[in-house]
């Protein structure tokens, strides 16, 4: 952990990350972050220790640079960065949708880039990052970017064809448990729980189910089974998710996702 570390933009995933990668060892002198606007610097120098810099200062002073900013702000910050990124840097782009063929058009010759799509629970040390190599990328550099975010959770190489996907399933997977959450703790109001209740019942529900499904091995079907005795409550319910079509839902809402991240390929909004 001797490299200098930027990240550039450090809005929710930019400063998970700071934060994932200051409790794994790194230290605030090794690391730099950029922002738009100088409170929002200061707040993380008081929070981290970090200092904040322009993004063409990252450039000359950071080893490995981080693109943390949305898809839609990444031209006009390759347009910053451009004249400044020399191919011994390693650049990682965290941004949904944009690929590393566009960002090494806009860079050095030969510049490494490295495409990576993380998602929040990074904030508690369970990410999960799914990391391809653009064309001038070395397992040297694919391995670079796995000490980071390895850090803050799980790693798992894809190739980039597969990025779309697994930002669908992975970088947007949370949202779909928190609205699973929020709905089903709604649904416990009505059943005439208190909402606190409800919430804590849903939840611890939700983690235990997740330990069986990481630490059982055994497939979701049969973990399912288990809980729905013949003639019971869970069959109950399952036949009206049935009816309503949420599996189908769900296979449609992920494949909004999938199309959503090739759209953002354009840095259109
Ligand atoms: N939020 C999430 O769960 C995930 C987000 N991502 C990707 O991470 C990127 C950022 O997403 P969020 O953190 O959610 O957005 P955000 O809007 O919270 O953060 C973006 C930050 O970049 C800053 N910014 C924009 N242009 C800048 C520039 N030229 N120089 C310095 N800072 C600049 C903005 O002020 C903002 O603080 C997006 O590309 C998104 O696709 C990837 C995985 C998960
Ligand atoms: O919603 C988004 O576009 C970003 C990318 C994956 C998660 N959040």
């Amino acid at each position: 952990m001797t490299q200098t570390v930027a990240v550039l933009g450090t809005g929710k995933i930019g400063e998970a990350l700071l934060s994932g990668m200051i409790r794994a060892g790194w230290r605030p002198s090794n690391l730099l972050v950029t922002t738009r606007r100088s409170e929002r610097a200061e707040e993380l120098h008081n929070r981290y220790g970090v200092d904040s810099v322009s993004n063409a200062e990252a450039a000359k002073r950071a080893d490995i640079l981080i693109l943390a900013v949305k898809p839609q702000d990444m031209g006009r910050l390759l347009d910053e960065l451009a004249q400044h990124v020399t191919p011994d840097r390693l650049v990682i782009s965290a941004a949904a949708g944009i690929t590393t063929a566009s960002i090494e058009e806009r860079l050095a010759t030969n510049t490494p880039v490295v495409r990576v799509m993380p998602n929040t629970p990074v904030l508690v040390d369970e990410g999960m990052s799914v990391i391809s190599a653009g064309s001038h990328a070395t397992t040297d550099h694919l391995a670079a970017a796995e000490a980071i975010f390895g850090g803050v959770g799980k790693t798992l190489r894809v190739p980039e064809s597969q990025q779309d996907a697994a930002t669908a399933l992975s970088g947007s997977g949370p949202a779909y448990f928190y609205f699973l959450v929020e709905a089903m703790t709604d649904a416990g109001i009505l059943l005439g729980l208190p909402r606190a209740q409800a919430h804590d019942l849903i939840v611890q529900a939700a983690i235990g189910a997740a330990v069986m499904l990481r630490d059982s091995g055994e497939h979701p079907v049969k973990l399912r089974e288990a809980v729905t005795s013949p003639a019971g409550t869970t069959i109950s319910a399952i036949r009206e998710l049935e009816n309503h079509g949420v599996r189908a839902a769900l296979i449609a809402a992920l494949e909004a996702a999938r199309d959503r991240s090739r759209e953002l390929a354009s840095g259109n909004g």
